[in-house]
């Protein structure tokens, strides 16, 4: 699914107008009523109190239309004008007039005005700001903002949480709303899927806002959400006739005296994906631990008993996983450096060997063609440095990515797959998979699929992707805290089986993964 930009929503947006001859605030009409059907079909009617926080910009006037709509179905509806300009919008102000009709008159919000009394069964509405978003709210918004967030009501937010920015994290934490479900426009913002900004956040569905679909299928988005439906075509089924040679021999190098089990992980996990063939490359002490944990993998000794002290080989591997469990032993340093320096094959670059490139810059020109890094927040800022906030962090890696020619995988919740301009998020996986060795998993199947022929960028979505719906399988039955990183390799089939279940609906909704917790996300954090 495409990510667009605030910009290229604006363009959309005047694009559907021009093109469809319609008038804006008809445009918003539309949205209006996609997102009052939305109440209507949960609430049937239900006279729990609703209460509008309404803006005086385009976000505020879609809640000005739900609310006209909800009061003419006959639901308990509350508006509020929070009035922190004088710049009010056309459309806000003709939807201002058309609540009137109902001889309601929303109540103004300013500054010094006591804020409206809730209760925590109560639902809020939160149509404050949307993409428009520009500068730090003042202190009297800020305060309501605070204030219905420790109401504890259920919110909802009409395209985005209010307070956040579309490029940039908010200058004050406690200024944003924290959303229980956000109704977003066309399709998921950026901001939802960044640790700094996506804890606003619980669910989402994309609401068909009218904006036109042929215009929005010709935008170029530089972000996409990686789902099912994306994913499906780059799969490449095996075929009837096919042999191990075919699907490529792997290399695993790394391990080091009491880091053998990455190794074991990682290459069990490249057999699980596919290779047709693996060497592990390792000290002498690993070599019983790994013949017999793993005996459909061949293994190759370092005359080194503990460390690995020279990467040399006669085998043709068709892609090799570095740096797991490695150490930064000089021995080992000196041994990656000759390496590197002579490798042709696409590497993924994991762990010690990315640590041992942060120190060493000038290695990363010798970094083959085609390969893939793999850091996960620590190891990419020793790679790009330090960042502002993690809007800024995507720009470091993306020019990183195009000054070394490489994929760069940003591990975390929703990885991010960079190459050059392109980011792709995923959208599987699960906080269980915060545990030893489930990038050691992620490692083996990256290189066992560039090994079967998958080039490094689509190796990269797809690994992620299979990565963890295998963890999201596992979680079944286990439980987040019970999950090991050996229980993702061993569901890395029924991740592959996954995809040839009945197709996807168009993914709208991000699924619940877990019961819904009774405070939102961000009250958990800080423990109130
Ligand atoms: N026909 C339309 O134009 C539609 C617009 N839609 C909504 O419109 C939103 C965008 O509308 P807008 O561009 O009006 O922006 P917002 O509604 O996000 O409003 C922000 C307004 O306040 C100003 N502002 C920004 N930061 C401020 C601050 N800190 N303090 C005071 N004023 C501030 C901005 O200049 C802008 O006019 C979208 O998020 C979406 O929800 C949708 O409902 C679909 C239809
Ligand atoms: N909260 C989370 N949600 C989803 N996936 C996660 C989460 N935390 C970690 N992961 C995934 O688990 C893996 C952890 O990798 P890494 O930090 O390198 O672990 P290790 O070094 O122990 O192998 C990454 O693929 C990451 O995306
Ligand atoms: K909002």
């Amino acid at each position: 699914m495409k990510i667009y930009s605030a910009d290229q929503i604006y363009q959309a947006i005047n694009t559907t107008i021009e093109k469809n001859k319609i008038s804006s605030n008809e445009l918003m009409e539309f949205a209006g009523i996609q997102i009052f059907n939305w109440f209507h079909t949960r609430m049937q009617g239900a006279q729990v109190p609703i209460h509008i926080y309404c803006g005086i910009g385009n976000n505020g006037g879609s809640g000005l239309v739900l609310g006209r709509q909800l009061l003419q179905h006959g639901y308990n509806v509350h508006t509020y004008v929070v009035n922190f300009s004088d710049k009010r919008t056309k459309d806000f102000l003709i939807n201002y007039d058309r609540i009137k009709e109902f001889k309601v008159w929303p109540r103004l919000l300013s500054s010094g005005e006591e804020f409206p009394e809730m209760n925590k069964e109560d639902i809020i509405v939160d149509a404050i700001f949307g993409i428009g978003l520009n500068r730090e709210t003042s202190d009297w918004v800020k305060n309501l903002i605070k204030y219905i967030n420790a109401s504890d009501a259920y919110t909802v937010s009409i395209d985005v949480p209010s307070g956040l920015y579309p490029n940039h994290a908010p200058e004050d934490k406690e200024a944003v709303i924290e959303s229980n479900f956000t109704l977003t426009g066309q399709a998921p913002k950026l901001s939802f899927f960044l640790p700094e900004t996506g804890i606003y956040m619980q669910q989402w569905e994309a609401l068909n806002f009218g904006f036109d679909q042929e215009y929005l299928q010709s935008i170029e988005t530089e972000v996409e959400l990686i789902d099912k439906l994306e994913i499906l075509p780059l799969y490449v089924p095996r075929e009837k006739y096919a042999h191990k040679g075919i699907y490529g021999h792997s290399l695993i190098v790394g391990g080091s005296y009491g880091k053998i089990g990455a190794v074991t992980l990682a290459s069990s996990a490249c057999l699980r994906v596919g290779t047709g063939l693996i060497t592990a490359y390792i000290p002498k002490c690993g070599y019983i631990i790994l013949q017999t944990s793993l005996p459909e993998a061949m293994v190759i000794c370092d005359e080194d008993e503990k460390n690995i002290t020279k990467i040399q080989y006669d085998i043709e591997p068709k892609a090799i996983g570095i740096g797991i469990g490695l150490g930064t032993d000089a021995a080992t340093v000196k041994a990656l450096k000759a390496f590197l320096k002579t490798n042709k094959a696409p590497l993924v670059i994991d762990a010690d060997a990315l640590n041992i490139l942060a120190v060493n810059k000038t290695l990363l020109k010798s970094v083959s063609k085609g390969s893939i890094l793999t850091p996960h927040p620590k190891e990419l800022e020793r790679l790009i440095g330090k960042w502002t906030d993690d809007f800024d962090k995507l720009e470091k890696t993306k020019a990183f990515s195009k000054k070394y020619n490489v994929v760069v995988i940003i591990k975390g919740a929703h990885t991010i797959t960079c190459y050059a301009d392109k980011l792709y998020i995923n959208n599987t996986g699960n906080p269980g998979m915060a545990t030893a060795g489930s990038g050691d998993v992620l490692t083996g199947m990256l290189t066992g699929l560039i090994s079967q022929g998958y080039d490094s960028v689509t190796a990269a979505i797809l690994g992620v992707y299979l990565h963890g719906k295998a963890g999201d399988i596992a979680l079944t039955g286990l439980g987040y805290q019970a999950l090991i990183a050996s229980d993702i390799v061993e569901h890395i089939g029924d991740a592959y089986l996954d995809l040839f279940k009945k197709p996807e609906e168009p993914k709208e909704a991000e699924a619940p993964k877990e019961e819904p917790k009774k405070r939102k996300a961000t009250q958990v954090r800080r423990k109130r």
